[in-house]
């Protein structure tokens, strides 16, 4: 689990610490590292991660097929828009940059993205999270691997036609500021711009699964079972 203890016994060899930090290995980054294990702050976590990265244009229908998964799957959901929105009503130092960029349609410094995602994942006694929104540009991409050190093993494109999109969007009436014809016009623009180069990457590397997001909410989640149930089968 990836629950933080409040102790580890002092009396762990550092032979011990040594195959532990091997066998953790991409989760030093995350974990804060080993060093602070040896004093005993953090717990090493005891499953590999399973990592899925939720992407789709505005309204494809992320946020809603996501908690589909998490109650047929449990994961634990990690949406950027989300934590960046609790940026803003934190009134955080960051608030008043992201307000801007959201209104904008533009991409929030990946730094600024990854730090709450990473907050997250250790706070999470989860070790199966759906990251949806995330990334959305190369930047982003890289920008986790770097700083959290591992890679998704899947990634799921929600492909949905533009009208369709707006139109969702549009009538989506949770008083969002990027929910209007200006702001999406330009998210859309982002989206094939920036967005698109990322999901061909994974496609590229055998990662992608391509879902049509159209039709009713439990239409489009019998397209997406199959691919959790193949992964709960394997182990
Ligand atoms: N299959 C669907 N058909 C019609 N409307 C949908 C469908 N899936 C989601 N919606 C609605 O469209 C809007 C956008 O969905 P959401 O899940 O927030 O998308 P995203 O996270 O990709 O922006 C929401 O109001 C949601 O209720
Ligand atoms: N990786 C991300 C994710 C979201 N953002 C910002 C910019 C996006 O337009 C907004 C809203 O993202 P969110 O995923 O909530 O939007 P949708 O659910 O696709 O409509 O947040 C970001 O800058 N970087
Ligand atoms: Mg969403």
């Amino acid at each position: 689990m990836w629950r933080r203890v409040a102790s580890l016994s002092s009396s762990i060899s550092s032979s011990f610490l040594a195959q532990t930090a091997s066998r953790l290995n991409t989760w030093e980054s995350l974990t804060t590292g080993i060093a602070q294990q040896a004093k005993g702050v953090i717990a090493p976590k005891e499953k590999t991660p399973f990592i899925t990265f939720v992407l789709g244009g505005p309204g494809s229908g992320k946020g809603t097929q996501c908690i589909k998964i998490v109650e047929t799957f449990g994961f634990a959901h990690l949406s950027a828009g989300d934590l960046l929105r609790r940026e803003i009503a934190s009134k955080s130092a960051d608030g008043a940059m992201i307000l801007n960029t959201i209104k904008e349609g533009k991409i929030v410094p990946s730094q600024v993205t990854v730090k709450l995602i990473q907050k997250e994942m250790e706070l999470s006694d989860n070790h199966k999270f759906l990251i949806d929104g995330f990334p959305r540009t190369e930047e982003n991409r890289v920008s986790f691997e770097r700083i959290i050190g591992v890679e998704p093993n899947v990634v799921l494109f929600f492909d949905c036609p533009e009208e369709e999109m707006v139109k969702r969007v549009l009538n989506r009436n949770e008083g969002r500021v990027d929910d209007n014809l200006e702001t999406i016009k330009k998210r859309l623009t982002v989206f094939q711009a920036l967005s698109l180069p990322v999901i061909n990457y994974y496609s590229e590397r055998g990662k992608l699964y391509t879902i049509k997001a159209i039709g009713t909410e439990d239409e489009i989640f019998e397209q997406v079972r199959p691919i959790f149930a193949a992964f709960e089968t394997v182990g």
